[in-house]
């Protein structure tokens, strides 16, 4: 079997034991757990004299190779290029979207330099799997130091329809880019047109049956790999959460009050000052929730470094101030916010004890919050889920209470009927949700993507031609 080569920014190390706030990091642990191999990718570290190759560290059956980068090329990389410019654009933030040719070179240098750390590393017959948009690039650098085993690419984030893509100065080297993969994922079928609509009509591409397409010389697959969670243990998490002391802790506080819960990172993608809008809109019109109710928002920092980031932090501190100076009561604060990483089982708590669990991105590629909720419920007592449709976890998750977070009012009311609803309802929902969740696990996502990787490359390297 070949050996399977992971290529992703953040890198959860054998040292980090301590829960990331990011779900590619705790998704991609789940799944080279399962079959090891090599997790190649930034250190977390920056050096003005950064050495060339990566450090290397095993750990049962996974080695980890980790590149620390120069800080002025990582700054244009990760905070320049990668959050700066294709954050915003991919997530419809148009009007926070910041280009600069300074960062567009650092984000290929960047990628050069990796490239060349990986390569030696690498044997012919090994299978690379890219993951997201801070290594677009990577397979046309691998290919040009002369790999031409399988890559493949998966995109975590939404992909753009292309009016929104053309806003970006670089869409043609890009597409470009993603041509030199064999195979690339997206998280929806809805990404998956947006992306072929641009190779068909601005870069003049062709579409075969089954999203094969051919650009230039080259032939690869566009196709939809819906990501998921690792259920069972979620399911295994949530039920011990039931006797554990974090439970006890946290229904002697609550002091029989109802939960609802919230857990985002601190980004503008995640809909969180509307999310706080609408809870101080649903205590407004329904004042019976008022002393009944408690909004815990977990929301680590993150990307401190990018001002966007910075900005939203203090619009939240200063609205879910308001919230709780309007509301509170000597004896409730309508609204708990905390800015830290919470390890997962204290996650499965929190989520198991919510009797509403509020997902409302503006815009999401995923969202496996929303998933880990479902899956955490007393099947006998379950709660709701509140869904923006926005989220790419909306397509499979259809006994969710959908919800358009831009509609502050609609929210309050969907969040009001979450709290109403009765047991036989919440019971019909849950088992709705809780079946794509069971059925499309991480494990199931990484052996579907990584079986299409292996059939679809012998049909790419063989070119457009062969299509004849
Ligand atoms: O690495 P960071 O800059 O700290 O950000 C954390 C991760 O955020 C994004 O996660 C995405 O992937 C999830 C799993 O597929 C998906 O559910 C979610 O909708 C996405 O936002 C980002 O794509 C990752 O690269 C980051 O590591
Ligand atoms: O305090 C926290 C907050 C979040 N997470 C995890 O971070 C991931 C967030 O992934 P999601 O797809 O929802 O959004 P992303 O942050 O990747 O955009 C989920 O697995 C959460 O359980 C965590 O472990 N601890």
């Amino acid at each position: 079997m070949a050996r399977l080569v992971i290529v992703s920014n953040r890198v959860a190390s054998p040292k980090e034991r301590a829960a990331k706030a990011g779900g590619l990091a705790v998704a991609l642990r789940e799944a080279l757990s399962e079959q090891g191999g090599l997790w190649f990718g930034w250190s977390g570290e920056t050096a003005v004299d950064a050495p060339a190759a990566p450090k290397i560290v095993r750990s049962g059956r996974v080695t980890y190779a980790l590149q620390t980068l120069d800080p002025d090329d990582q700054r244009a990389h990760y905070a320049g290029y990668a959050n700066g410019t294709l954050w915003p654009l991919c997530h419809y933030r148009l009007g926070l979207l910041s280009v600069r040719r300074s960062d567009w070179e650092g984000y290929r240098r960047v990628n050069v330099t990796f490239a060349a750390s990986l390569m030696p590393l690498l044997k012919p017959d090994d299978v690379v799997w890219v993951h997201d948009y801070h290594f677009i690039p990577l397979a046309s650098e691998l290919r040009a130091l002369g790999f031409t085993g399988r890559i493949g690419y998966f995109h975590h984030i939404p992909w753009p329809t292309p009016e929104v893509f053309y806003t970006l100065p670089s869409h043609a080297a890009l597409v470009q880019d993603l041509s030199q993969y064999d195979l690339v994922g997206l998280q929806t079928e809805h990404d998956v047109r947006a992306l072929l609509t641009y190779i068909s009509s601005e870069a003049r591409g062709w579409i075969g049956p089954g999203g094969i397409v051919g650009l230039k010389n080259r032939r690869f697959r566009v196709a939809a790999y819906p990501i998921g969670i690792d259920t069972e243990m979620f399911v295994k998490d949530a039920t011990h959460a039931q006797r554990s002391e974090d439970m006890r802790r946290l229904r002697a506080s609550l002091a029989g009050r109802t939960l609802a819960v919230g857990v985002d990172r601190l980004d503008y993608s995640k809909g969180l000052p509307n999310k706080f809008a609408a809870f101080d809109n649903l205590l407004e019109r329904w004042p019976e929730h008022r002393s009944h109710v408690t909004m815990m928002q977990v929301a680590p920092v993150s990307r401190g470094e990018v001002s966007e980031y910075q900005i939203l932090r203090r619009e939240l501190e200063e609205s879910g101030g308001r919230i709780n100076g309007r509301f509170a009561e000597f004896d409730w604060v309508p609204l708990r916010y905390l800015n830290k990483v919470f390890p997962r089982n204290t996650l499965a708590t929190l989520y198991r004890h919510a009797r509403v669990g509020l997902v409302t991105p503006l815009r999401d590629g995923m969202n496996l919050v929303a998933k880990e909720y479902v899956a955490a419920q007393n099947p006998e007592d379950p709660g709701v889920l509140v869904l923006s449709r926005f989220a790419g976890a909306a397509d499979e998750l259809t006994g969710a209470l959908l919800v358009n977070p831009y509609d502050i009012e609609g929210m309050a009311e969907a969040m009001d009927a979450a709290l109403r609803m009765p047991k036989e309802e919440r019971i019909e929902r849950w088992r709705a949700n809780m079946e794509p969740v069971s059925r499309n696990t991480i494990h199931a996502w990484c052996a579907h993507f990584l079986r299409d990787l292996g059939t679809e490359a012998d049909a790419a390297i063989a070119g457009p031609e062969s299509r004849a």
